[in-house]
């Protein structure tokens, strides 16, 4: 039985890198960089020639040397740069994937940051010869509404416990990233807006199913004509209320127990009608 190599990929993941810009008031970049290339590998998979690979040591320092030559910027014109680098470098690599997180710093003062607890900024350029994509995202965007929130009308079979509410706490953690259309973009605006949209559609939805919200979330992301496609992951962060009576106490939806496991993982994608796919935009892509 004959054996065929299959799709392949390979690069330097986790490149953690921070960037100070000493300008005036400092700048801070937190960044984990992860480099993917594919292309001619099959001789370094079947005989071990590397003539064509160039090394995962050489990718991290190329993502070292562009910060240290022109700084870093957006995070999504970063990981373009070094895509289109890679591809167009090197004759055996076909396509590029870079992605990026951001970690979130506060500022303090000029030379001094708290990081902040808040969101990851997601970023990732994708480069197939003369094909490219961009896509932004976030996760660990963590949001919660003590109200406005119903469940009921759901199938109801032999195993089903769950008692209908007309008032619950909804809670989930954001992972989302969305395509743009394009890849000359204020990237840096567009990623406060988009997360604004998202976060005033949570917010402002009377949510009758979480699979609603993620709706209604993803359509506010599209609001930027700009951006063609947005996924979504929503776990439910669900919240029991505690059955307080064996105190002799009530509780009119006051105390809650925090479960984290296990949670209702809703998941879902929205894009403008005329949108195109791109499936190598989202390869291997885990929100
Ligand atoms: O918003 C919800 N969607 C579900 O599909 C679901 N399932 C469940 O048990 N609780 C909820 N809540």
């Amino acid at each position: 039985m004959g054996i065929v190599l299959g799709d392949n990929r390979y690069g330097k993941a986790e490149i953690r890198m921070v960037h100070v810009a000493r300008s005036g008031a400092h700048e801070l970049a937190d960044l984990n960089v992860s480099v993917a290339l594919a292309g001619d590998l099959a001789g370094t998979h079947l005989r071990g020639d590397n003539s064509n690979v160039l090394p995962t040591d050489t990718q991290k320092n190329t993502v070292y040397a562009f910060a240290a030559e022109r700084g870093v910027g957006e995070i999504e014109d970063f990981a373009l740069r070094l895509a289109r680098h890679f591809v167009s470098s090197q004759p055996a690599i076909a396509r590029a994937w870079v992605a990026i997180e951001e970690y979130p710093w506060r500022r303090l003062g000029p030379h001094s940051f708290a990081r902040d607890g808040g969101s990851v900024r997601t970023a990732r350029a994708v480069v197939d010869g003369d094909s490219e994509w961009v896509l932004s995202g976030v996760r660990e965007l963590v949001l919660m509404n003590t109200t406005n929130s119903e469940f009921h009308g759901y199938v109801v079979d032999r195993y089903t416990t769950l008692p209908p509410t007309t008032d619950r706490i909804l809670a989930t953690e954001v992972s989302a990233a969305w395509r743009h259309g394009g890849t000359t973009v204020d990237f840096g605006q567009s990623y406060v807006d988009a997360v604004a949209r998202m976060t005033d559609a949570f917010v402002g939805t009377y949510s009758l199913a979480l699979q609603q919200t993620l709706y209604a979330m993803g359509g506010a992301v599209l609001a930027d004509a700009g951006i063609v496609e947005a996924r979504l992951v929503l776990p439910n962060k669900h919240h029991f209320l505690v059955d307080t009576a064996p105190f002799g106490l009530d509780n009119p939806a006051a105390v809650y127990h925090a479960d984290d496991r296990p949670y209702g993982r809703i998941e879902g994608t929205v894009t403008r009608e005329d949108t195109v796919d791109a499936p190598l935009a989202w390869d291997g892509y885990a929100l």
